[in-house]
């Protein structure tokens, strides 16, 4: 199976290559533009950056899939405060699936500077007086004391997205 990830960033490389390991994937890193803001602020713009990133891989490549990434930050109805959230999708070049990642509740001084208009991998280094957090453990290592870290929660996206493909029951 070969796979164009449409992001450099190792931790998204990581995520698809072990959730994908029985597959013994081929995984391309391609530099594409996700076509949203850097830090996007609602579902709909994190799921569209993932389905751009997707498409765009595929298309830069001649892989068989198109796998997109895309970390956001929104707020959900009935849940309190700022959430991170990711999202992700994989295209065959003729349909496009999508799945989600964990969500989990940003601390309040860091919303605040979400709202001022920062990013969230420069404000969780300034926090915690790290550099490339969201290259490493990233802020869902970080904010859950190691329970998990970014790497295996993106891998929950890309197992949801890639479900469809893998399976009868979407036929
Ligand atoms: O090179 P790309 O693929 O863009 O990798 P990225 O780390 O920038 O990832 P995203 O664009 O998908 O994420 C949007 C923003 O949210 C940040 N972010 C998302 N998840 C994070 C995490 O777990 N820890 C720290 N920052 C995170 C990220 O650094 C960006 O500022
Ligand atoms: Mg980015």
């Amino acid at each position: 199976m070969k796979l164009a990830v449409g992001s450099t960033n190792p931790v998204k490389i990581d995520a698809v290559k072990r959730t994908l390991e029985r597959y013994e994937p081929t995984v391309i890193a391609v530099d594409v533009d996700s076509g949203v803001s850097e830090q996007p602020w609602s579902i709909e713009e994190t799921v569209t950056g993932a389905e751009n990133r997707a498409r765009r891989a595929l298309a830069a490549t001649e892989a068989d899939y198109g796998v997109g990434l895309e970390g956001g930050v929104a707020r959900h109805e009935g849940v309190p405060g700022l959430t991170l959230i990711m999202w992700g999708a994989v295209t065959d070049g003729d349909r496009i699936e999508r799945g989600s990642g964990p969500t989990l509740r940003l601390p309040d001084g860091v919303a605040e500077r979400l709202e001022a208009g920062a990013e969230l991998g420069p404000v969780m280094d300034d926090l915690l007086g790290t550099d490339g957090l969201a290259e490493s453990a990233g802020a869902a290592g970080a904010l859950t004391a190691g329970l998990t870290d970014r790497t295996r929660a993106l891998g929950k996206a890309v197992a949801c997205s890639f479900g469809p493909f893998l399976t009868e029951y979407y036929d």
